[in-house]
């Protein structure tokens, strides 16, 4: 049987603000399992980032739950926990990259061992790890700003990886790179996630990244409407038309 990671549990997210009230989530329920790519695509303001930010404890939920192998979410959501739960569980990738300008590579991907304690030499030979593993070796002492926007991402997956988090989450994965880099970093991505049997799940509006998923959910206005199992390249016109389906309002 297949190891669930991740269960979100009739997830719901409510804005209230001074003149307004919005509902991003509206009781989301899914399994994430170990090893699984999933690709959550939608329209527009239809609480995909939202579902991330809750799921990487940088929101708290107004209902529901998430339990992360077995463990239940009560307490993920509020300091100190949030930050352990973060810290141990949760590797994030974010579309600008947010790497610190003024550390050279190889220190900005071995940060989140630097913050968990490991020893100097466990240190020292996973990073040097990793840095092989995306490729840039012969970067690692240069600082992210004389890398182009490929390799910047490249060191931001490495440090989203080093700790080995169980969930990697990543918003627009590949939102400023090229075609060809950004097929470069899916491969990178689906060989890192094979071998550490990582559950992965990325938020983005480019049907060509959702191929590379094991599984799509599709969001429309704070709910999953759709869900499609890929088996590769070859979907991408499928995955496109249900997308633009979505948009046209004629699959909701
Ligand atoms: N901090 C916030 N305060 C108030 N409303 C918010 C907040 N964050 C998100 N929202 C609202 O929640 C809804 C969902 O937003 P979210 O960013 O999750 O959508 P999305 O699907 O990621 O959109 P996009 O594809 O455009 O990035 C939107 O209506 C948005 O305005």
């Amino acid at each position: 049987m297949r190891k669930v990671t991740l269960e979100v549990n009739n997830l719901a997210k409510k804005y209230i603000g001074k003149g307004f009230e919005v509902e991003s989530l509206k009781g989301i329920s899914f399994n994430l399992y170990a090893g699984e790519f999933v690709a959550i695509m939608g329209t527009s303001g239809s609480g995909k980032s939202t579902l991330l930010n809750v799921i990487g404890a940088l929101d708290e939920p107004t209902s529901g739950t998430i339990r992360l192998n077995g463990v239940d979410s009560e307490g993920f959501f509020t300091e100190p926990k949030a930050t352990d739960y973060r810290r141990e569980n949760i590797g994030f990738i974010f579309q600008a990259y947010n790497l610190l300008k003024d550390l050279t590579v190889e220190e900005n991907i071995s940060l989140p061992l630097l913050l968990k304690d490991e020893s100097k030499e466990t240190i020292d030979r996973k990073t040097t790890r990793m840095i092989e593993r995306m490729g840039l070796t012969q970067w690692k002492a240069h600082r992210p700003v004389q890398l182009s926007g490929g390799q910047q991402q490249r060191i931001a997956i490495g440090r989203a990886l080093i700790g080995e988090p169980p969930i990697l989450l990543a918003d627009e994965l590949t939102g400023n790179l090229d075609a060809n880099t950004s097929e470069e970093i899916l491969e990178v991505l689906t060989s890192m996630k094979e071998e550490l049997n990582q559950s992965i799940l990325v938020v983005t509006h480019d049907p060509k990244v959702a191929t590379y998923a094991d599984r799509v959910l599709f969001f429309h206005d704070g709910a999953i409407i759709n869900e499609y199992e890929c088996s590769g390249k070859q979907d991408l016109e499928h995955i496109m038309k249900i997308s633009q389906d979505i948009l046209k309002g004629s699959a909701v």
